[in-house]
């Protein structure tokens, strides 16, 4: 296999002073070809700004968050890169990966699959912490050091929390928009973590945000969460944001900051109209 830190120029568009370019390369962990979006600041030098990393929702590519939600302005203006890759291994053929749109290509949920028919390509947990890394690190930064934070919405704020959660000291922060908040307990997540998890539901608290909450013990955290309350998903029971805030209610040091948004839905628009407050908030955090 290619070495995945070989990228490849798919398109580059100039946008706000920057460009918003996407990439394609050789995922080792994924044992695929993927694609990701980044969008680099114009800058004196590009190779010391900080990183912020995107993670779209059910059925998403790299592209909706680039095309959607108008961030690159806020990007430039607070010099941030930001790197948003797909939603999943694609083009694997394996059986059944494309019949649902919750579960399969487009819904990787963010683990690392451990059923055998789907542990060789659904690593999405490692290909975001590890792999990407080291593909920013090599292409991006020189091969320095960089400072990095997370968000994501829906399924991808579910992926930011828990990446955030799950390596204390590795992300700046972490925010998310309308988060899957307790997987293991919505039908979203409990079909997707059957699927890729077993049925063993101990090994899915791993990947659970209400419950790495409660056993985090990283540097003192405030979690940005922003959440439309005209969100069908959130009616369906799909989301739960409030058992964040009951789950942060033992552990002094995670606090929850919670935003409803009344009349808001689950879409990019609502996404599009609180963007600017979310680059506020890492800007803070990769710049102290
Ligand atoms: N396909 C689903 C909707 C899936 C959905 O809303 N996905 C969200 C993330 S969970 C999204 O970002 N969709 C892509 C978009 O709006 O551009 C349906 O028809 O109900």
């Amino acid at each position: 296999m290619t070495d995945p830190s070989v990228i490849n120029l798919v398109s580059s568009n100039k946008c706000f002073e920057g460009f918003q370019n996407i990439y394609e390369h050789s995922s080792d962990e994924l044992k695929c070809r993927m694609k990701f979006a980044a969008y680099i600041p114009c800058a004196e030098s590009s190779k010391t700004l900080p990183v912020l990393i995107w993670l779209s929702g059910l059925t998403c590519t790299e592209q909706n968050f680039v095309a959607k939600s108008g961030f690159q302005k806020y990007a430039q203006a607070h010099k941030i890169i930001v790197i948003a890759p797909d939603t999943s291994p694609r083009g694997c053929k394996i059986e059944g990966d494309s019949e649902k749109w919750d579960f399969g290509e487009g819904a990787g949920f963010y683990v690392d699959a451990t059923e055998s028919k789907w542990a060789k390509n659904y690593r999405m947990y490692s290909y975001i912490n590890s792999e990407l890394h080291e593909v920013i690190k090599k292409n991006f930064t020189d091969g320095k050091e960089f400072k990095v934070s997370i968000f994501g919405h829906s399924m991808g704020g579910h992926g930011a929390m828990i990446s955030f959660l799950k390596n204390p000291n590795k992300y700046c922060s972490v925010s998310a928009f309308a988060p899957i908040s307790n997987p293991i307990n919505c039908d979203w997540g409990k079909n997707a973590f059957t699927g890729y998890l077993g049925s063993n539901e101990e090994v899915w608290k791993d990947y659970d945000s209400c419950c790495l909450i409660k056993r985090y013990n990283g540097p003192d955290a405030e979690i940005l969460v922003d959440q439309g309350l005209d969100d069908n998903f959130l009616k369906q029971n799909q989301l739960n944001p409030q058992n964040l805030i009951v789950a942060s209610q033992g552990n002094e040091r995670i606090r929850i900051n919670l935003k409803n948004r009344e009349g808001y839905d689950h879409s990019y628009y609502f996404i599009s109209t609180f963007i600017e407050e979310h680059f506020e908030f890492h800007a803070k955090h990769l710049k102290d």
